[in-house]
């Protein structure tokens, strides 16, 4: 059984377990500031800074504690204050203000969708119910809180580019499919990195709009195409590579199992199978463990699973070689080969 006992000498010390028990008071500082425009109303004003009065007035704050709320932010290094007046941190100008580089997206979604959840973690390990508002058919249908999650989804995808080209020979496959590629980003990207490569996205008919507008505004609407439907009842649009990201861990044990079987058979002979996840491997890993409880709080059945049970799953489904990649943001890539159809066959 894997030890989950921190190693000697880490444990927090007790002065820490306070500030440990009151984290989420931080978390929601930025959150709130990152929903109320905060980063980016400082830099669009005068020489991107305001005295507190200005900046009170401008996000429609009321007086009583509006100070306190922007010398907090101070505090964690996310604003400077000089001479009275506010303006952004490096970090905070280069990453939290709305824009090509905006990396608040996620974020955005986590302050509306996950923080409200988490707040009901203990109901969640009682019962074992998601605790999310709303289900995921209602988000799908309301434009704002789909473009939510969609941003959410292209800030946790577009940091695996890379890895997901360095594990590949992608030079050997023509065609791809994203099951379960929300509007494309992940495979946008890795076709504007491999210009001889055709993607189709398999995702729910609602975001077949979406889809085509990014495509676009990466500059491969001509070589990425959208197929709707549902992976657990429709076939899934056959490709040399498959990739299934952020999806597994959303379903039950057995669910991810049809899904690989499913993957299987679409997979071209000779191609090859990509899954990404934040797995849980044999040492307890904070930010895979955090997201396995983002599935319980959101998800009916949803958990982190192991990488080794994956790998399982896909050599029974029939793939053969299957590699093990680390990739940013505590997730990990399992490459799997589906063998080249021997002659006569
Ligand atoms: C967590 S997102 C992952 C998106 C993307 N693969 C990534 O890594 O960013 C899961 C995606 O699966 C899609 N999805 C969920 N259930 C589905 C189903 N039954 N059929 C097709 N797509 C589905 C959702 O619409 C969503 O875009």
């Amino acid at each position: 059984m894997t030890s989950v006992t921190p190693a000697p000498g880490t444990a927090a010390p007790a002065a820490d377990l306070s500030s440990l028990g009151l984290g989420f008071a931080s978390a929601k500082l930025l959150l709130t500031a990152l929903e109320l425009g905060v980063f980016t109303t400082l830099a669009e004003s005068a020489d991107g800074s305001a005295e507190a009065e200005e900046l009170r007035a401008a996000l429609g704050l009321h007086p009583r504690a509006a100070a306190d709320f922007f010398d907090a932010l101070t505090a964690l290094g996310l604003l400077e204050r000089r001479y009275g007046r506010y303006r952004n941190s490096p970090a905070a100008q280069a990453h939290l203000v709305r824009g090509p580089h905006y990396q608040g997206g996620f974020l955005e979604g986590a302050n509306h969708v996950l923080y409200p959840a988490w707040g009901r973690l203990t109901e969640a390990l009682r019962t074992g119910r998601p605790q999310a508002d709303g289900d995921f058919e209602a988000m799908l249908a309301d434009p704002q809180a789909r473009r939510m999650f969609l941003a959410m989804q292209d800030s946790l995808s577009r940091p695996l580019v890379p890895g997901l080209l360095d594990a590949l020979d992608w030079s050997r496959y023509r065609t791809l499919t994203d099951v379960g590629g929300a509007r494309g980003n992940l495979a946008g990207h890795l076709l504007r990195a491999r210009p001889g490569l055709r993607a189709t996205v398999f995702d729910r008919p609602q975001n077949a709009g979406p889809c085509a507008e990014h495509a676009a505004a990466l500059g491969v609407g001509d070589r990425l195409s959208f197929t709707g439907g549902d992976f657990f009842t429709d076939p899934l649009p056959p490709a040399d590579v498959l990739v299934v990201g952020h999806v597994l861990a959303d379903f039950s044990r057995d669910e991810r199992r049809t899904l690989i079987t499913k993957a299987h058979a679409a997979v071209r002979d000779g191609g090859a199978l990509l899954v990404y996840d934040p797995m849980n491997g044999d040492t307890p890993h904070l930010t895979s463990l955090v997201a396995s409880l983002h599935m319980l709080v959101m998800t009916p059945a949803g958990a982190g699973y192991h990488p080794g049970h994956c790998t399982g799953w896909m050599e029974q489904a029939g793939f053969t070689d299957v590699t093990r990649h680390p990739l940013p943001l505590g997730n990990t890539l399992l490459v799997a080969h589906k063998p080249p159809a021997r002659k006569g066959e």
